[in-house]
Order: structure tokens, then C-alpha cells, then sequence
């Protein structure tokens, strides 16, 4: 008889949870309303509009401060376990401050957790998806490092008001792109452009911030509500040009230790404090450029220990993938620069299917490699994927492509469960809808659900990849065969 050797189906583990994730300034809107301060986001949108592609801003984006009830409902249908959304400090603190706190911005939030709690949705809260006051900014931002202890404030109320209810707290949505987008290379609101120093301050002080606000959590809340803390950190998977290559291993772990080690190794590793590399070449690269001493801040002895494991869980970020190899000569990176301190060369396959955002090619096995890398890595985190997902530019509503990546992804992620036994606990898609995406406005869509923007009411409509993730959440499994009624089957062959 012909064996049929069917390629074993993994099946997602029970208690292995689903969600979809957002952020306040993305889908929010109602910029002033409500009794909300005014954000970086704002401020820069509204200053400069041609820094975004299409010019536009997030004053009104998909009007979910008005439409809980309807956004609870579009979750409720996908039959998620959690919904990973952020708090914008400024609606909870107006001036950024904790002396004045708007009622009207905490009502709106106990609502949405309300609400989500009702359906029996989990929330996830994030504390800092970067909507930064701008008050703040005006003393600095995050480069000053008295903004640590602000931030502990704003977290200490997050903690008293919602705490008895949210019990899952990630504080910063991405460091590595709050910081060095940014304040050094103008990817992100602020724009600023202090390549090689903006980025490096600005880390320092998160740091302590996340860290201090986890022991916060720990000495004044947990005994009463039993919650987590977490951080979300966002990586693409770095692989040596060539394998064979030391050069190019040496370069791939170079840009491993200088985007996510900058964040994972104070918080995660045995050891604490910065990576060793980074520390070292930033010492040998700021004596090269005369300055007296290192661009790189140090971290005193106590400031490590606060640091070294302040998370229960890795979340983690995740769209695609690079090849490294060495630079040929530094020469033309500027200095100082991130880039030059890094000293590596990093690409895309151009073999790799591509999307609607320049920087996301598709590399389903780059999320597996990640994966087995951060448990090799760090001492085994349970790991969180708390944003995972593509984009297009049309708006299709059969999106096909994006079916494919969610498909081809999460089967990455049954081979690093099953097969490298990593301990990934959750699986979050971004993004609920089509949302603002910053520096490309509304140009990207990463939603499941289409929305209409040049509708005033915003409405959302599910696209195909909306019915598929709800029957891998049914089922806990990967169909490739599945097709969602009153829509045309995915030509998969080509
Ligand atoms: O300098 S530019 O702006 O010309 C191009 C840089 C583009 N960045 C690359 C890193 N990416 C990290 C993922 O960013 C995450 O993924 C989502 C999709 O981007 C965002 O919507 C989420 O808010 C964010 O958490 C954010 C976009």
C-alpha cells in the first residue's frame, strides 16, 4: 500500500492563547476630546505633516474612543482570548504629570476593560506605545533622565485604577524604535537627529523607568492583585550572510546585541547591565570621535539589580528578517551613528515575497530561528508574541497574502513549540483593523478588519484574514484548505 506520509499538523497547545493587538494613538481619534493633553504624535502631525506619506494625522484615526461597544463586538466575533491595547498617558495625565489626573480619560478606560472583562477577553495593557506628552518632550523626553520617575508615577496610577481588573502590564511598546527612531534618526515622533547619542540617553532612562515601575508593581500591588509585568520588545531575525563565515556571525550577533540585547540583556540575561559588545565598541568608537568619555551611559551597580529581571514574560515583536555581513569600511556611515557603532551590513533577500511596508519582506522561518535564539539566549523566558502581522496597500478585503503570512508564521511557531520546545505562551496579530500607521498615515494597512477612512463613522468590515484567524482560534490549528464563506478560494500555487 502507498503510505501517505502527511506532514505531522501541530496543534496549538491547550491554555495557548489568541489575541489581536492596537495602540491608543493609531486607532483612538479624538485627540482633544475627553479632556485628553496633547502627545508627541499630535504635535508632530500637526507640525509637520510632510513627514507623513499621505500628510494625514491621528486626530480622528478609527474613532475608537467612541466605539468600545463595537470594538468589543468585532473581538467578541473573532472569539479572541486577549486583546492587547495601549493606554495614552495623556488622556490618564493630561501635562504628563501625576498632579492632575482626568477622570474623563480613566472612565473611558474602565469602560473598554469593563466591557472586555464581560465578554470574558483578557486585557493586555500596554502603558507606552509612544505618545509621549508633549509637555514632557519640552523637558526633554526621554533623554532626561527625570522623566524615569514620571513615568513610575503615571504607571503607579495604571496600577491603583485599573489593576483590580487588568492584571497583564507591558510598559513599553518597542524601546529600541521609541529610542533610536526617535532621537536619532527621525523614523518617529519626536524626529529628532542626535545619531549616536539621542538614542543611547533615551535607552538609559527607559530602562530604570520599566524597571522601577516592575518593582513598583512587586512592592506596592502585587500582594493584592496577583497581576504580571511584562515589556514588549521588537526584533527581526539576524543570520550571517554566510553560514560558514565568521565575520558574518560575528556581524548578525553584532546587530542582535545592538537592537534587542540593548533592551534584553539588562532585563533578561544572568548577568544584567548592557551587552559587553556594545558596551565595548561604544567606549572604542567615542574615543576614536573625541568625546571624554563613552556615548554609552553606565548603569551603577544598584540600577542593574533594579533592571535584572523586571519582566514574568518576553514580549515579543516580530515581522521579518535579515541577512548580516561586515561593512566594507565605516567610511561612509555617518559618525557617531548607531549604524557605525553596530558595524554591520544588514539586507533582505530580494527572493522574499514583500508587502506594503518597505522594511517587511516575508521569512516565516525567521520567527522560528528568533524564537529558539531568544530561549538559547535568555534563561528561557515564557515568550509572548504580542504583535505579529502585514500589510498591504490595497484594502482587499480577500487577503489572501496576509492569510498567508499568518498561516505561514504561526507554523513557524508549532515547529519552535513542538519541535524546539520554546515557551511561547500567546500569539497576538496586528492588527485588529487598519489603523494610523505612523510615518506612512494611513497609506499601510495591517488591519483584519478594512476600514473605511473616508467614511466619517469609520466603519470596520472583516477581511478574509479575519474569519481565518477566528477558525485557527476554533480549531487551535493551521487549514490551508480553508476557505471563509462569500469569499473566492486562495490560489495557493502561485
Ligand atoms: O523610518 S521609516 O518610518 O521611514 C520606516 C521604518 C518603519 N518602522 C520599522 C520598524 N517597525 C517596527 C514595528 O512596529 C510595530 O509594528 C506595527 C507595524 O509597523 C506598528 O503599527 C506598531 O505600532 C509597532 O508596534 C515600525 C516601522
Amino acid at each position: 500500500t502507498l503510505l501517505f506520509c502527511v506532514k505531522a499538523q501541530y496543534e496549538f497547545p491547550t491554555g495557548f492563547e489568541f489575541g489581536v493587538a492596537t495602540a491608543s494613538y493609531q486607532i483612538e481619534g479624538a485627540w482633544n476630546d475627553g479632556g485628553k493633553g496633547e502627545n508627541i504624535w499630535d504635535r508632530m502631525t500637526h507640525e509637520r505633516p510632510d513627514l507623513i506619506e499621505d500628510g494625514s494625522t491621528g486626530d480622528d484615526a478609527c474613532r475608537s474612543y467612541y466605539k468600545t461597544e463595537e470594538d468589543v463586538r468585532l473581538l467578541t466575533d473573532l472569539g479572541v482570548d486577549f486583546y492587547r491595547f495601549s493606554i495614552s498617558w495623556s488622556r490618564i495625565l493630561p501635562n504628563g504629570h501625576a498632579n492632575q489626573i482626568n477622570q474623563e480619560g480613566i472612565d473611558y478606560y474602565n469602560e473598554l476593560i469593563n466591557r472586555l472583562i464581560a465578554a470574558e477577553i483578557t486585557p493586555f495593557v500596554t502603558m507606552f506605545h509612544w505618545d509621549l506628552p508633549q509637555p514632557l518632550q519640552e523637558i526633554g523626553g526621554w533623554p532626561n533622565p527625570f522623566v524615569a520617575d514620571i513615568f513610575v508615577d503615571y504607571a503607579n496610577i495604571l496600577y491603583k485604577e485599573f489593576g483590580d481588573r487588568v492584571t497583564n502590564w507591558i510598559t513599553f511598546n518597542e524601546p529600541a524604535v521609541v529610542c533610536e527612531q526617535g532621537y536619532s534618526t527621525a523614523g518617529k515622533a519626536p524626529a529628532y537627529t542626535q545619531e549616536g547619542i539621542g538614542g543611547y540617553l533615551c535607552a538609559h532612562t527607559l530602562l530604570i523607568a520599566h524597571g522601577k515601575a516592575y518593582r513598583l508593581y512587586y512592592r506596592d500591588y502585587f500582594e493584592e492583585q496577583r497581576g504580571r509585568v511584562g515589556i514588549t520588545l521588537d526584533s527581526w531575525m539576524y543570520m550571517p550572510e554566510d553560514e560558514e563565515s565568521q565575520e558574518d556571525q560575528d556581524a548578525a550577533e553584532r546587530a542582535f546585541q545592538f537592537f534587542l540585547g540593548w533592551y534584553a540583556n539588562p532585563i533578561f540575561s544572568e548577568e544584567g547591565d548592557y551587552p559587553e559588545v556594545m558596551k565595548s565598541r561604544i567606549e572604542a568608537q567615542s574615543q576614536e570621535e573625541g568625546f571624554r568619555s563613552s556615548r554609552l551611559p553606565s548603569f551603577t551597580d544598584e540600577e542593574i539589580e533594579i533592571i535584572k529581571g523586571s519582566a514574568d514574560f518576553f514580549g515579543l515583536n516580530h515581522y521579518t528578517s535579515e541577512y548580516c555581513t561586515t561593512v566594507t569600511g565605516t567610511e561612509d556611515l555617518p559618525r557617531p551613528s548607531h549604524s557605525a557603532d553596530i558595524d554591520a551590513f544588514c539586507y533582505q533577500s530580494p527572493d522574499w515575497e514583500s508587502s506594503g511596508s518597505s522594511w517587511l519582506k516575508v521569512y516565516p522561518e525567521g520567527l522560528r530561528k528568533l524564537l529558539v535564539w531568544i530561549k538559547q539566549r535568555y534563561i528561557n523566558p515564557e515568550i509572548m508574541i504580542t504583535e505579529n502581522g502585514f500589510s498591504d496597500r490595497t484594502g482587499t478585503l480577500a487577503d489572501c497574502r496576509r492569510v498567508n503570512y499568518f498561516n505561514s508564521y504561526l507554523e513557524q511557531v508549532l515547529l519552535a513549540i513542538h519541535e524546539d520546545e520554546v515557551n511561547v505562551t500567546r500569539y497576538a496579530a496586528w492588527s485588529l483593523m487598519d489603523n494610523f500607521e505612523w510615518r506612512q498615515g494611513y497609506t499601510e494597512r495591517f488591519g483584519i478588519h478594512y476600514v473605511d477612512f473616508d467614511d466619517d463613522d469609520k466603519p470596520r468590515t472583516p477581511k478574509m484574514s479575519a474569519f481565518v484567524f477566528k477558525n485557527i482560534i476554533q480549531t487551535g490549528g493551521i487549514d490551508w484548505d480553508y476557505t471563509p464563506e462569500a469569499f473566492p478560494p486562495c490560489d495557493w500555487d502561485n
